[in-house]
């Protein structure tokens, strides 16, 4: 019965995903090709798991990655199967942040015959970067990621550009930027601040490179929910994921993008933004369905809505 349920939810996903991946969609075991740094499984339907796979670099950020995550998180916005995104990473920690040997060997190489060629070569760089965890945000599909063991450095920026955070209590985040002699460039700065309410312990973080333990992390705000290891909290991601995949996705991915419109604009702004989406929005056939189906005292799980 279950090997039947599994297969028809593969027959009706397998179209995005990787023949490689549609074969083993419900655990992984190494890279997903086309990638070598990320799995991208379909651990249920219309749920996409990436996960870290560097676990004996214990996911460093190697070159591959940087742009990896920009095609895979493309693709991910692009594919009408996939509502939500669980993001984890494998082996002993979610992430060792940028691989420091490659970041010697290519990252700081100096490209260009003089300082304003090397200069202007090594802004665009920095802006590619930055654009490997913009896509999270820019990609309509929330992004619920699960953090075990050590976050660190670009660890950091990764999940402040995701929508929901959990941890385990074994979790550690580091803003370990200062400690390697850079001010963080990649999203931290910017987003740890929208995230936590305490300016003042963003600052001391940032400045410091002091660790931030699971209890902080969630008194901080930092993540919403702790779990006792890492099996608890991949089974609360994907039942979180399973809640979110079963509404409408007309809804959910215009409720993630007006939160971060919000996020970044006054409430009068935010709210003109709001009724412009809404005024094309609110005609979905979906509003109907799921009005009938909560008169009904039904769940959104019963109901069926049009891929988007
Ligand atoms: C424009 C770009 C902007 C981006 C900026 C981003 C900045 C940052 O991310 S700053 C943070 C940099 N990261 C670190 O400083 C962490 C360094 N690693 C560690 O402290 C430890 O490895 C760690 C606590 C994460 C894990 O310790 P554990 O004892 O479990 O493992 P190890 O034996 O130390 O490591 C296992 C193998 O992984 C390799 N490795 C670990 N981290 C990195 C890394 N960041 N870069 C490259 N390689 C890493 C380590 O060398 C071991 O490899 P091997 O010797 O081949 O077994």
């Amino acid at each position: 019965m279950l090997s039947g349920i599994v297969r028809s939810a593969l027959m009706n996903n397998r179209r995005w995903l990787p023949a490689h991946a549609a074969l083993r969609a419900m655990s992984s075991t190494g890279p997903t090709s086309p990638y070598t740094t990320l799995s991208v499984t379909r651990p249920a339907q219309s749920i996409t798991q990436v996960e870290l796979y560097r676990p004996e670099k214990r996911n460093a950020m190697n070159t591959a990655f940087w742009s990896e995550m920009v095609d895979c998180f493309n693709e991910i916005a692009a594919d009408p199967h996939c509502r939500v995104v669980v993001f984890c990473g494998a082996g002993k920690i979610f992430t060792a942040g940028i691989d420091l040997m490659d970041m010697a060997s290519n990252i700081l190489q100096p490209e260009g015959d003089d300082t304003a060629r090397i200069s202007w070569n090594l802004r665009k760089k920095i802006s590619k970067y930055q654009e490997t965890f913009s896509v999270l945000e820019k990609s309509p599909k929330p992004v619920v990621v699960a953090v075990h063991g050590a976050c660190i450095g670009g660890g950091v920026d990764l999940i402040t550009a995701c929508d929901i955070r959990l941890c385990t209590q074994d979790a550690w985040f580091q803003v370990k930027e200062v400690d390697i002699g850079l001010a963080a460039d990649v999203g931290t700065l910017q987003r740890l601040p929208k995230v936590i309410g305490s300016r003042s312990l963003v600052n001391e973080l940032a400045l410091t490179g002091r660790k931030m333990y699971a209890d902080e992390a969630k008194s901080s705000g930092l993540v919403s929910r702790v779990f006792a290891d890492r099996e608890a909290m991949m089974a609360a991601a994907l039942e979180m994921a399973g809640e979110i995949a079963a509404r409408s996705p007309v809804a959910v991915q215009g409720t993630k993008i007006n939160l971060l419109y919000a996020r970044d604009h006054s409430v009068p702004e935010a709210l003109d933004y709001m009724a412009t989406w809404n005024m094309s929005m609110l005609q979905t056939q979906d509003l109907m369905k799921s009005a009938q189906a909560a008169m009904e005292k039904k769940s959104p799980k019963t109901i069926t809505f049009s891929k988007l």
